[in-house]
């Protein structure tokens, strides 16, 4: 299977580390980017070949040609102008799988060729060290087949979540972004234990550390996140002093609050 994939920034990127993981080999991959550095760079970080629209006009259909699927990793402003361009040079069985936030593929339809079969995703970067999270979403022509082609490909590095279009953004909030809310939270708790006076770097490693260790016992346990909590906070102990700390200060409406500012967002992108 000859894979594309247009754009190889952050997500692209991550995708294509996961696959390379899982078997995907570097020969099968051709991609592109905008700047020549950028290509030079990706291109020597993955060992695929990674063609520059600034050194070659045609780089994004040269790279098409030939796929059998083909992942849009540009930004959602781009991705309309990204399908126009790929339209004459895509196959017709090729399956599109677009990665950008907001964008809904009937507006991709309309710019590629009729009956060209197209899923939207929403991803995570974690799906780089193959712990992902996909949501995925079929377009009007995109069959059972397809979804089952791009979901084998890939559940080796990420849980892929097969859901109706209109979940794609709320998917988008907790998943796509939900890294930036794991790493801000462990950028908060290391930068609270230094202004108490452990070591900075001791501290990001203990909350990096401890992050980690959480969010396996959360895929592993068989007891749920509350039930989890519930272990750690013992009895008038000092866990349930930070708790109340929490519930004092508003954590559970801040989170509310980015959800949905996440996915006003995504629809604005739209
Ligand atoms: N980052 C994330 O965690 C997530 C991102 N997404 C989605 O992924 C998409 C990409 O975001 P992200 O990876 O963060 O962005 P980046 O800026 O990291 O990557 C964008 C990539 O697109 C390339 N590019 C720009 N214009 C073109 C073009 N005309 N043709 C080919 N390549 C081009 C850039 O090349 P160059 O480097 O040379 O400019 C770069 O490789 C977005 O649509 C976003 O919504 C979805 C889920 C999570
Ligand atoms: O911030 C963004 O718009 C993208 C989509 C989800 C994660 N990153």
């Amino acid at each position: 299977m000859k894979i594309a994939m247009i754009g190889l920034g952050s997500m692209n990127g991550a995708i294509l580390a996961g696959l390379l993981d899982s078997g995907v080999q570097a020969d099968d991959v051709t991609a592109t980017s905008r700047s020549a550095a950028s290509a030079q760079d990706r291109s020597a970080q993955y060992g695929v070949q990674v063609l520059a629209e600034e050194n070659q006009a045609d780089a994004n259909t040269a790279a098409v040609t030939g796929a059998d699927v083909v992942f849009l990793g540009v930004k959602p402003y781009q991705i309309i102008d990204v399908c126009t361009e790929l339209k004459e040079a895509l196959k017709p069985g090729a399956v599109v799988v677009s990665v950008a936030a907001g964008v809904p593929t009937d507006k991709m339809e309309v710019a590629l060729q009729q009956g060209q079969p197209v899923i939207r995703t929403m991803p995570n970067t974690p799906t780089s060290v193959g712990e992902g999270a996909i949501g995925l979403a079929a377009g009007t022509h995109a069959s059972d087949e397809h979804v089952d082609l791009v979901s084998r490909l890939l559940s080796p590095v990420a849980s892929v979540f097969p859901v109706p279009e209109d979940q794609i953004n709320i998917i988008g909030a907790i998943g796509g972004s939900g890294p930036a809310f794991a790493f801000y939270l462990a950028e908060l708790m290391a930068t609270a234990a230094a202004e108490e006076g452990l070591d900075p770097q001791m501290a990001a490693e203990i909350a990096a550390k401890t992050l980690y260790g959480a969010g396996k016992m959360l895929v592993t346990s068989e007891e749920d996140a509350s039930q989890l909590r519930a272990n750690v906070t013992s009895p008038n102990g000092t866990t349930e002093r930070s708790i109340a700390a929490f519930d004092e200060h508003g954590l559970a409406a801040a989170v509310r609050a980015a959800v949905e500012a996440n996915i006003a967002r995504a629809k604005e992108l739209s």
